[in-house]
């Protein structure tokens, strides 16, 4: 998949008859949750000369984004994480259905979000809110993502009663809570967050809006130079593409390496787990492990994996 896009990112940056190129996932559901984490586990855990091959495809398509002539919007029409969300940042525009999440998976799946996030994510939202949203690894409404300046639009996709109402689950009628705090976009809790449940369940998801939003943005480069855009995108690209070609290299060096110990452990875990037993190693027995100055093995790993204690 990741050659296909790549050669279609190539072929419509090369071709005269394409204004813009639109990157996006099938259904409503997800966007891209990123690399397959079972075959992260199954194939490349422990196998660090593979995933290097891997990372070269995958870093190759993100180069692809940054290198294509025309403008790359991004449709995210559903759950953006992992490699998805490297991917969708890559991009120039980011237009989102206010139901879908952004994840940086990350630290908790024994990663790091070399595969651009960690380049891309201090340039467009700041280092502050880069490492919070990097190292905490939570996950990210589409309105939260807007507020930060992660994506430009956000448009809703809840039908309840034939009528667009905006995402339930999130804050989205005000800024700021009594002291002050931004709440835009954050969860909501408690009673509030039963009843946006259950006008979730109520409603359908319907994509118009999105699909007008972005043809409305691709619309807006026709009546433009083509020569003076594709500059225009390649001056605006370049915080991006300097952070990116700084590390990319060594950035690939260091997640094949790490496919031996951590990410092994970590993909592992999300591989073997259930809904039941959560499919996050055990982090307080590898704090012990390592405590105890453990080394990697076979036999630590398979004493990390959830389930493994009752
Ligand atoms: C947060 C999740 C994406 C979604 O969680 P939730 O909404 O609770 O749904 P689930 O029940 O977990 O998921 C539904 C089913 O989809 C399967 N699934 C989802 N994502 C993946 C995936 N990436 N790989 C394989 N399978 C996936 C999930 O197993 C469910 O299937 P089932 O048969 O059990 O019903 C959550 O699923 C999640 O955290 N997923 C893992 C995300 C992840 O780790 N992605 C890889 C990150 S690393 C990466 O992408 C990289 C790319 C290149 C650069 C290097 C790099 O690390």
């Amino acid at each position: 998949m990741l050659k296909a896009i790549q050669s279609a990112i190539k072929e419509a940056s090369e071709a005269r008859d394409v204004v813009a190129v639109v990157l996006t996932g099938a259904g409503a559901k997800a966007f891209c949750t990123g690399g397959n984490a079972v075959e992260f586990s199954t194939y490349y855990g422990g196998n660090s000369q593979e995933f290097r091959r891997f990372m070269r495809l995958f870093g190759d398509t993100v180069s692809a984004i940054l290198a294509c002539d025309k403008p790359v919007i991004c449709r995210v029409n559903g759950l953006r994480s992992g490699g998805g969300q490297e991917l969708g940042l890559a991009c120039d525009i980011s237009v989102a259905q206010d139901l879908a999440m952004f994840g940086q998976g990350g630290p908790k799946h024994g990663a790091a979000m070399l595969g651009g996030a960690t380049d891309f994510l201090p340039v467009m939202v700041g280092a502050e809110q880069a490492l919070a949203l990097g190292s905490l690894c939570e996950p990210v409404s589409a309105h939260k993502a807007r507020r930060i300046g992660m994506i430009s639009a956000v448009v809703p996709a809840l039908k309840v009663d034939g009528r667009f109402v905006p995402n339930p689950l999130v804050i989205t009628d005000r800024l700021v809570d009594e002291f002050g705090e931004m709440v835009l976009g954050e969860p909501k809790t408690g009673e509030e967050l039963a009843k946006g449940k259950e006008l979730l369940a109520a409603g359908e998801v319907d994509l118009s809006l999105l699909d007008a939003k972005v043809d409305a943005i691709c619309a807006k480069f026709v009546p433009m130079f083509p020569e003076s855009l594709s500059k225009t995108l390649e001056e605006l690209r370049k915080p991006k593409l300097d952070a990116w070609n700084r590390s990319k290299e060594s950035g690939r060096a260091w997640m094949a390496l790490n496919m031996a110990t951590e990410a092994k452990a970590g993909f592992g875990a999300f591989a073997v787990g259930t809904k039941e037993t959560g499919r996050e190693i055990d982090f307080i027995a590898l704090r012990k492990a390592q405590a105890a100055a453990t080394p990697w093995s076979e036999e630590l790993i398979a004493d990390l994996m959830p389930g493994r204690r009752e």
